[in-house]
């Protein structure tokens, strides 16, 4: 088997409510067991789940509402209560512990936010929790919405540092056209750039239950491949589908990752400039370059310029040089205040604390 891995499993309402206008709890259920399987064999899961206003139409037995924003607002807000209620009591059936995420792009674009979220999630799944994402319909407006669970599963996979996505959906993966349109339309099983023409292939939905078709399928793809994570479109009704990916066995439409991820992580960092910088000491300079370690605060001599906790700085040492960029864990201030200090006094001196490093190994490029 291959080694432990992250896997964003994203399920469509196509998916869970297979077709009909409830949610399917037999097709749930078997996700559920492949999630837990694949988990008693060391991997990760992430779940992102579409459904809440299908759950919302079913909860309040199909009523007649006005087609307004509020309305879906309305059928997601308490749909969502019974749809997590859902995932809750099929995951404690394995003895799995289940944490709630909704979010919007707003919270994906403030880097401090983004970086809050990033540190939740990787914190549920340090303890073996599965998150459970959706968008938070019923607070978002179209100005800060994602829109679609296709591009916010991209995202999720990002953020939990994922593996692999696969969009569960109710085809066999992407087609040369809607095969609900198109007889003669045959699977693309591997897709290596995602250009103009493969975009015209995608269709959106026309069963009136998802959002977005295989076209924000596709948008997904592009952005987790540019992050370095592969991308599989295939069909959410089928048994030991999340297993059979996991052991590396072809299926669906298999969107691979245009670089490593790590390659990528490293384009971002060099990309952003940086927000301000950081001055270290001898001792976090050998830190940094022979033991390679983070960069606790006591190695910092001083902080230039005024930054948010999640954004780029550099890192320089007493004579200007640009060591390494890197994401810094506290906003300027904070991190003035507890430069030269031992990482045990963050929280005495600034009344919370991030964790005991200013800037992690993880987020930080070298040379
Ligand atoms: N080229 C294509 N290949 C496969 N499916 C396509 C294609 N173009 C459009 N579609 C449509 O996309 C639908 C799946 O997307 P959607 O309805 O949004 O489901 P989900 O709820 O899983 O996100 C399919 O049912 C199909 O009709
Ligand atoms: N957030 C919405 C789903 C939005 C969405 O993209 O749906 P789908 O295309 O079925 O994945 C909900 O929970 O009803």
């Amino acid at each position: 088997m291959r080694g432990s891995q992250t896997l964003v499993v994203k399920l469509g309402t196509s998916v869970l409510t297979g077709g009909s206008r409830q949610l399917n709890r037999a097709r749930m259920v078997e996700i559920v067991r492949q999630c837990a399987q694949a988990m008693a064999a060391g991997h990760r899961i992430v779940v992102v789940t579409s459904g809440a206003i299908a759950a919302g139409r079913e909860h309040l037995n199909y009523p007649e509402l006005p087609p307004t924003i509020a309305s879906k607002q309305l059928l997601a807000a308490v749909g969502q209560c019974r749809l997590i209620q859902l995932w809750e009591q099929l995951f404690a059936i394995y003895g799995i512990h289940i944490g709630q995420m909704l979010i919007t792009r707003a919270d994906m674009e403030d880097r401090e936010r983004f970086l809050n979220a990033r540190d939740m999630l990787h914190a549920l799944l340090e303890q073996r929790i599965v998150p459970v994402i959706n968008e938070n319909d019923a607070v978002a407006t179209a100005e800060i919405k994602v829109g679609d669970n296709d591009n916010l599963s991209a995202l999720a996979a990002i953020l939990s540092d994922a593996d692999k996505l696969l969009l569960l959906t109710d085809q066999q993966g992407l087609f040369t056209a809607d095969p609900r349109h198109d007889p003669n339309a045959t699977l693309i099983s591997d897709v290596y750039q995602i250009d103009d023409a493969l975009k015209m292939m995608a269709g959106g939905s026309v069963s009136g239950l998802g959002t977005g078709g295989m076209a924000t399928k596709l948008q997904a793809a592009e952005v987790a491949c540019r992050a370095g994570i592969d991308v599989i479109i295939a069909p959410g009704d089928q048994p030991i589908v999340i297993n059979k990916l996991l052991e590396g066995e072809k299926m669906g439409t298999l969107f691979h990752a245009q670089e490593h991820r790590l390659e990528s992580r490293k384009h971002w960092i060099f990309g952003a400039p940086p927000a301000g910088s950081a001055i270290i000491d001898a001792g976090a300079l050998t830190a940094l370059l022979e033991r390679g370690s983070s960069l606790l605060p006591k190695g910092i001599t001083e902080v230039i310029g005024n930054f948010s906790r999640g954004e780029v700085i550099a890192i320089r040492d007493d004579q200007g040089n640009d060591i390494a960029h890197g994401v810094s864990r506290y906003n300027s201030d904070a991190l003035r205040m507890i430069a030269g200090k031992h990482s045990q006094t963050i929280s005495e001196i600034l009344g919370y604390e991030y964790g005991a490093v200013a800037v992690h190994r993880d987020d930080m490029i070298v040379g």
